[in-house]
């Protein structure tokens, strides 16, 4: 996914509150890595774009000079970082973000957290969690919606140990795998999140919910609740769905029916509904709890929570992940966009030499990512910013 530009403070943040000290001409703040220490340079105090310089201890150089940092909204400060490929050149290092925050009270408060993010490109709508018991009826709801919106969600096909059932494919239902191999992608931080659920390991690849997102469709996580409860805690902005049966009778009847668990796997899902159903309703962490009774009523409500009454099912908007961005001089910010000089010298191709980010829709991704960037060159003689392409 490329390299992030940089790395861990080396003091703590709070120069950052304000922004003053980035902002005041005289401030060099340097971040360490490894060999590296990346000087992020102080502006005229009118201009939010700064220089960010590197020193490469083990060649005892500086190197790459003309990165450009800007701070937005005191939150996140963009990197934009010179001679990188349209897929790497764009880089997010979040000060005071939701996830940064969530991450400092997980680790009690006291501890400074920055966090880094490569900027993609394209809007993806927020995903869907959809939690609930063993039978309750997700699945049937998600092929309903999947079928009635194929082109607007993706399904995020999660990761199992356990075995496949008669009329699932693999990779299709769910990537089936080995629990060693399972084991070691999550300790190589390949999952978003991950559980242990009825005796099996299940977990969402960071590349599972990528996928969806690029293609520009919405994506539905079909998880338990210790994931739901982990997607929370991450990056992911989602909306969280419980679904509750009738009653637990109800909810054996439509396990037994199923025909797809023997009876010792009904017992246990029977056992963990009563748990899950008690953490599902009382946790919080739902945005909505919705009864599956009756399966067209329940469906109705979905697509109500979701905002599809009476919508005909947009067209997907792929995302085109990378951009090439020309030899870029400058960056200043105006309204949430940051307007990007590539300072051509060539008068002949001077109607194409500004490139305008729109940072106003930003929004996290899968860790590791923010999704929501938008850019779009315009003509730099124009004093209204005309796009040309
Ligand atoms: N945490 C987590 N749970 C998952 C994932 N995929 C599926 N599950 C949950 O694992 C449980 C068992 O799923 P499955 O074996 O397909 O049985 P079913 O729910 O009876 O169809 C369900 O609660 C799923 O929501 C995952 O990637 N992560
Ligand atoms: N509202 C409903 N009323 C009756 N049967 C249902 C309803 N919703 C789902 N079912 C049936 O219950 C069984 C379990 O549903 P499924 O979607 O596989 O559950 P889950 O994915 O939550 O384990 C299936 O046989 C399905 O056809």
């Amino acid at each position: 996914m490329g390299e992030a530009p940089a790395f861990c403070y080396e003091n703590p943040l709070k120069e950052f509150a304000n922004g003053n000290t980035l902002k005041s001409k005289s401030a060099e703040t340097a971040i360490v890595t490894g060999s590296k220490k990346y000087v992020i340079e102080g502006s005229d105090g009118k201009s939010t774009s700064l220089g960010v310089r590197i020193y490469d201890e083990s060649t005892a150089q500086w190197a790459c000079k003309g990165h450009l940092a800007v701070l937005l909204n005191e939150d996140r400060i963009l990197i934009i970082k010179k001679g990188a490929s349209p897929d790497d050149c764009l880089w997010f290092l979040e000060l005071d973000t939701q996830y940064v925050r969530d991450q400092k009270t997980m680790h009690g408060g006291n501890t400074e957290v920055v966090a880094w993010s490569k900027g993609v490109r394209g809007d993806a709508e927020m995903p869907i969690v959809i939690s609930g018991p063993s039978g309750v009826g997700k699945g049937t709801l998600i092929n309903k919606l999947m079928k009635e919106y194929p082109s607007m969600f993706g399904f995020s096909v999660s990761h199992t140990t356990r075995a496949p059932r008669v009329k699932e494919e693999d990779g299709v239902h769910y990537h089936f795998t080995e629990k060693s191999v399972m084991e070691k992608e999550i300790k190589d931080g390949k999952f978003l999140e991950y559980a242990s659920v009825h005796g099996n390991l299940y977990g969402t690849s960071i590349e599972a919910v990528e996928v969806v997102a690029d293609e520009g469709k919405r994506c539905i996580l079909d998880i338990d609740v210790q994931g739901a409860r982990s997607v929370r805690q991450s990056p992911v902005e989602a909306i969280f769905i419980f679904i509750r049966p009738p009653s637990m009778e109800e909810l054996e009847r439509r396990l037994r029916a199923r025909g797809t668990e023997t009876e010792a796997q009904i017992s246990k899902r029977l056992r963990n509904a009563e748990a899950e159903l008690e953490q599902g309703i009382s946790s919080g962490l739902f945005d909505h709890i919705l009864y599956n009774d009756e399966l067209e009523d329940c469906y109705q409500r979905l697509k109500e929570v979701l905002g599809l009454d009476g919508n005909v099912g947009a067209a997907p908007n792929p995302v085109s992940r990378g951009f090439d961005l020309p030899v870029v001089h400058s960056a200043s910010e105006l309204d949430n966009q940051i307007i990007i000089d590539c300072g051509t010298q060539e008068l002949e191709k001077a109607s194409k030499n500004r490139i305008v980010l729109d940072v106003s829709r930003l929004r996290g991704g899968a860790p590791g990512h923010t999704r929501g960037l938008d850019l779009y060159a315009v003509n730099s003689f124009s004093d209204e910013l005309k796009e040309v392409r």
